[in-house]
């Protein structure tokens, strides 16, 4: 786990440009008309437009994406009152991860203000701006009154995170944390140390979930809070114990069941874990420093359940969790209020989410292989791009339910798409791949189906439908892994081709390739041989039409599995050779790039025909296609090396086809520059076009650029490769695919595969 260092966090918000966060224009503003209707004059229309009809605000302004994280500095993080502007970190933080995580712009707003009364008069008098307000880091018990009343006085959802962002997540995992102790809520005997804004929240929702209040001791930093304690805020006195026997926290842990700590760090002992009840659960939940740390707690006895605020550590409990999430789904139903059915349903989204497989972008994010449901893992990681969709739409939804949306949503099923493409987590292009494959689901044989990511790619594959997976390998050794992997097997066909029962098909197979291959001195005893071997077995099965498709890894023996597809599926006659291409979706439009893994070192006919191979492929993808021919000089200025080939095949390709918009050979950025290529060279095929088509003029270029890009810019969706050329639809994955780039791959070639049968005449 990474640790953090103080020089390290301070190089980081020092770093580059001061702090995290900036504002960005969302119009244009090169021209003088662009700052005329951005500004004076055109500008007063709206304003205009707003004082007729306010709601035209959420039209007009960012007002619907906009919300104030507002902080007075007195309880920032477990660090205590340490001003407002030294908070500013802090609230710049919370507004990187709404952003992040829930597309939500934030305006940081630190106001040196103590005094509950004039703090809500400061907030009331700036809301208008906003779509919500986010209360942060406001000590107890103010916070309460503070919150209370500027939930009276704005119509704009309002929420104290701390209360109630915590309290979901907490609630949450203990929700789930309960369910692998096998304990009833009900039973249970929770110790909450801390009676400040997040515990009182927190255990008032424990409350609402089932948890009993005289099972409840609370402790502040006066030890534990007895009913016969003096002057009691109303807060604390809801948790008063009745209890004479205990005083301190040492005595209040013994026997309970969960300890949730909102308090301070280090203040929990592990003896006093070892002196809690089998499976404790432990919540060490004040940042930055738990009340003990991670591994004080895993060490103190092996049955403890323990969550901490860190994002580095198992289960981290930490609001980041909800509140993005929580306010989405407000924001897009123009909420008046975060109220507790709006809560509750953000409880139980989250909850269930952790029962749920985990993506695979999430295990990659943390290094691991397999975060299942239990000790280790009973609450999402903040990564995990179901939140926003899940949480989200329930928290609409009770808004909706409960009377306090001004907005109503329709179609959930859209308005999931949009919240996936608004963080750019599934962009369009994926996803009309998916839709479009999922229309004709075909039978797909995945080569190596012993390995995970294949494995899993499978699985994911059939549950949305793209396609019926075939798995090739031995059934035990599948069943054994899928099992490790806590992956269903259900409704997936699995092929043994070395199994004696499978003799009758290698036969079969072997007498169709000895015969098509008869002229290159194949023999059927030589044929029969390679059936034992997962390409030939599962290519034949595509070439007989025992299947529809076929995806091997390149895991290992590169050429060897481009020799297998060349001899058993062979390469379309109007071609000398295949190749594959890689689809780039980027900020400034899609890309689609070849070469990518096929030819090392094409002459010129092989990148006429890799060209050509593009420019089919482009039109598959319904787009018109602008090539390029890439290489180090533009249009003849080098005429020694590889350019004069590019230059060679480009005049070919010009020649044949006179309607093919291609030119070259050209340097990268001029390709990617209309005005800067049509000013300095006006007479090419690509005048006035915007190139979206790459050719590279040598696998190692092609494959660089892309996996520059993917290095680069986390944002960029990469799909591929993609093969085109062979006769039938046979892709490939590189062995460091994941489960993701598999089952990109899988709707590809679910829609290869329905395209050639249907121009086949076999639909
Ligand atoms: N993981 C997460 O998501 C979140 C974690 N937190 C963490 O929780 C902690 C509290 O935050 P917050 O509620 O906003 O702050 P508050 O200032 O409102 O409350 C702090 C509470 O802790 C009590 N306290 C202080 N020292 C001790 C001690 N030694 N033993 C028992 N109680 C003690 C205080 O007691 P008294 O009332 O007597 O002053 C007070 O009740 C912080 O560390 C914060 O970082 C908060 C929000 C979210
Ligand atoms: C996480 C958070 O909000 C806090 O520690 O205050
Ligand atoms: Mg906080």
């Amino acid at each position: 786990m990474v640790k953090i260092t103080k020089e390290s966090a301070l190089e980081y918000h020092e770093s580059g440009r001061p702090g995290k966060i900036e504002v960005k224009p969302t119009k244009p503003y090169h021209t003088q008309t662009d700052l005329s209707l951005a500004y004076s004059p055109g500008v007063a229309f709206p304003c205009l437009e707003i004082q007729q009809n306010p709601d035209d605000v959420y039209k007009y302004t960012d007002k619907g994406n906009l919300v104030a994280v507002i902080s007075n500095g007195t309880a920032v993080l477990g660090l205590g009152d340490i001003g407002a502007m030294s908070g500013k970190p802090v609230m710049e933080g919370k507004g990187l991860l709404f952003k992040i995580y829930g597309g939500i712009d934030v305006f940081d707003i630190e106001v040196a203000e103590k005094d509950p009364e004039k703090f809500c008069e400061a907030v009331e008098k700036i809301a208008p701006t906003f779509g919500g307000i986010n209360l942060e880091d406001i000590k107890a018990p103010e916070c309460f009154y503070i919150e209370e009343r500027l939930k009276k006085t704005l119509d704009i959802p309002v929420m104290h995170d701390d209360q109630h962002g915590t309290a979901i997540i907490s609630a949450a995992g203990l929700k789930n944390a309960l369910e692998v102790a096998g304990k009833n809520i009900a039973d249970v005997k929770i110790v909450v140390n801390g009676a400040g804004a997040a515990a009182i929240s927190c255990t008032k929702l424990y409350v609402a979930l089932g948890a009993r209040v005289e099972n409840i001791v609370m402790l502040d930093s006066k030890g534990v809070i007895t009913a016969d304690r003096p002057n009691l805020t109303p807060q604390k006195a809801l948790f008063a114990t009745k209890r004479t026997d205990v005083h301190t926290l040492e005595e209040a842990v013994k026997g309970a069941d969960v300890f949730v700590g909102l308090s301070k760090g280090n203040v929990l002992s592990q003896d006093m874990i070892r002196s809690m009840a089998d499976q404790p659960i432990v919540f060490a939940l004040a940042n930055p420093v738990p009340e003990i740390s991670y591994e004080d707690a895993m060490a103190s006895r092996p049955d403890v359940l323990m969550s901490t605020g860190r994002s580095d550590y198992p289960n981290q409990i930490n609001n980041v969790i909800g509140f993005p999430y929580i306010f989405r789904g407000a924001l897009d139903v123009h909420a008046k209020a975060i109220n507790e059915e709006m809560k509750m349903a953000a409880v139980h989204a989250i909850a269930d989410l952790a029962k749920q497989p985990v993506p695979d972008i999430v295990n990659e994010v943390y290094h691991v292989n397999d975060l299942t449901f239990g000790p280790k893992y009973f609450i999402p990681k903040p990564v995990d791009p179901r939140l926003i969709t899940e949480v989200s739409a329930a928290v609409a939804k009770a808004a909706m339910e409960s009377g306090v949306a001004r907005k109503a949503i329709t179609d959930w099923d859209a308005y999931k798409k949009n919240l996936m493409e608004l963080l750019g987590q599934e962009t369009k292009l994926t996803r009309n791949l998916h839709d479009t494959a999922r229309l004709h689901p075909q039978r797909v044989v995945f080569a190596e189906g012993g390995h995970p990511s294949m494995m899993k790619a499978a699985v994911q594959a059939r549950l949305e439908g793209i396609c019926h997976p075939v798995l090739l390998g031995n059934p035990d050794r599948l069943q054994r892994l899928a099992q490790r992997l806590k992956l269903s097997l259900e409704g997936i066909d699995i092929v043994d081709m070395r199994a004696d029962q499978e003799q009758g098909r290698r036969a079969t197979y072997a007498k169709h390739l000895a015969k098509k291959r008869a002229r290159q001195g194949y023999t059927f005893e030589e044929a029969y041989d390679k059936m034992y071997e997962r390409n030939y077995f599962g290519m034949m099965m595509v070439e007989t039409g025992d299947a529809d498709a076929f995806i091997t890894g390149l895991y290992t023996k590169y050429s060897n599995t481009i020799k297998v597809a060349k001899e058993v599926i062979g390469i379309r006659k109007e071609y000398s050779t295949f190749a594959t291409m890689h689809i780039l979706n980027t900020k400034k439009g899609v890309f689609f790039v070849s070469d990518t893994l096929i030819n090392r070192h094409p002459d010129e006919h092989i990148l006429a025909d890799v060209a050509r191979l593009s420019a089919n492929t482009v039109r598959f993808f319904n787009e018109e296609p602008n090539i390029a021919m890439i290489s180090y000089s533009n249009f003849g200025t080098d005429e020694v090396g590889s350019p004069v080939k590019v230059h060679a095949a480009v005049d070919d390709l010009q020649q044949r086809y006179p309607d093919l918009c291609i030119d070259g050979e050209m340097q990268v950025n001029f390709a990617l520059n209309k005005q800067l290529r049509d000013d300095k060279y006006p007479f090419t095929r690509l005048k006035g076009k915007d190139v979206n088509t790459l050719v590279f003029p040598n696998m190692s270029s092609a494959q660089s650029s892309y996996k520059m890009l993917q290095a680069l810019d986390p944002d960029a969706e990469i799909i591929g490769p993609i093969q085109m050329g062979l006769n039938k639809p046979i892709h490939f994955t590189d062995f460091e695919s994941s489960v993701r780039d598999i089952v990109n791959i899988t709707a590809v070639a679910v829609i290869d595969a329905y395209v050639t049968k249907k121009i086949s005449g076999h639909n």
